[in-house]
């Protein structure tokens, strides 16, 4: 069974996949205002960078539709920067989210507070959810191509069809070399506290038909030593101006391990998750509540009023990656320079 979407509309209407029940138990909600799929993005009820990027551009369709008819300016105004507002501060660190309300932005520019807005915002959401997929699929066969037959390859957290508008980025590549008969096996990372590897992404692979083995992530290194998988392969929530790649706390660990251990080290992820703003240590980190590391699925697992640090991701800085991999290609041991040809490439 493939992998159910994380985002859709149907009856009129935006249902997110809840995420926080998967794999046990499948489940839509549904929402029909910007602050309650502010609240799910915060929440994680949906997460992933393009998934939240598609999602915000969602939530401004529902905030468009939500003032009526012939509103006041005013009352126009007040409902979308009130929904913007929400949205970007759901969580910080994923610039996707940004640049979608970027381009609902653009949209609202562009028809003004006439009654079109709110249909032009709901066709910018399709639109995006529709081509992500297509990117994905690209973003895929770029990585694949750069796998040796026979390979085994580790990956964490869980960049598929979950955290994006279906078949995943670093999944994308996965299911690219699967189906190029490349892959001997994928290791999954566990990724505490979340457990998107162990709860995600063996999920996905499983049902793909994809040798997946779940590993905690303490495993890491004697499972690199021993098993000398060929590449690690993970996705993105911003990819600096300088090629720093911010991804789930873990990543920039695994990178040193892969560096060790002579083990290659992807990143995949769709052009709208680079931010050429800014370099790597300037990427916002979004710090989660504690209770995410002292209960786990409610149990308590540390003592109370146990002080926890817990930031959601970490930055990998490029003289660890070897490719970053894009829906137009791929940026070799990335650098400034090499991130400042590739978007201008895009561009074109
Ligand atoms: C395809 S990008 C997915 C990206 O997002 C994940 O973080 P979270 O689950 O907290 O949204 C992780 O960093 C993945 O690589």
């Amino acid at each position: 069974m493939p992998t159910p979407a994380a985002i859709q509309w149907r009856d009129n209407q935006l249902e997110l996949l809840d995420q926080r029940l998967l794999p046990t138990e499948i489940h839509y909600l549904r929402f029909d205002s910007a602050a309650a799929v502010a609240d799910a993005i915060r929440d994680m009820v949906v997460r992933g960078a393009p998934a939240i990027g598609i999602t915000a551009a969602y939530g401004m369709a529902l905030a468009a539709r939500s003032v009526g008819p012939l509103p006041s300016v005013a009352a126009w105004t007040q409902a979308l920067s009130a929904a913007r507002h929400a949205l970007a501060n759901s969580r910080p660190t994923a610039v996707n989210l940004f640049w979608a309300l970027t381009r609902a932005d653009q949209t609202i520019e562009q028809y003004g507070n006439g009654g079109d807005v709110a249909e032009a915002l709901l066709q910018l959401a399709h639109q995006l959810l529709a081509e992500d997929l297509a990117i994905n699929q690209r973003i895929g066969d770029h990585g694949a191509a750069l796998i040796a037959p026979d390979s085994l390859v580790y990956t964490h957290c869980n960049a598929g069809a979950l955290a994006t508008g279906g078949y995943g980025t670093a999944l994308g590549v996965i299911r690219s070399a699967h189906a190029g008969g490349k892959l001997r096996g994928v290791i999954a990372g566990e990724t505490r506290p979340w457990l998107q590897g162990a709860r995600l992404t063996t999920w996905e692979l499983m049902q793909d038909g994809i040798d997946v083995s779940l590993a905690t992530e303490g495993a890491a290194g004697h499972l690199m030593r021993s098993l000398k998988p060929s590449w690690v392969i993970i996705g993105a929530d911003r990819i600096a101006a300088n090629g720093d790649v911010a991804n789930k706390i873990g990543s920039y660990n695994l990178a040193i391990l892969a560096r060790h251990h002579g083990v290659k080290f992807m990143v995949a992820a769709p052009i709208s998750t680079f931010d050429p703003s800014l370099d790597g240590d300037d990427i916002p980190i979004e710090q989660r509540p504690g209770e995410e590391i002292t209960h786990s699925r409610g149990a308590q697992v540390a003592p109370s009023n146990c002080i926890s640090l817990n930031p959601a991701f970490d930055v990998t800085p490029a003289s660890l990656i070897d490719a970053i991999v894009t829906e137009y290609g791929v940026i070799h041991s990335p650098s400034r320079e090499s991130v400042t040809a590739h978007l201008q490439t895009a561009k074109e």
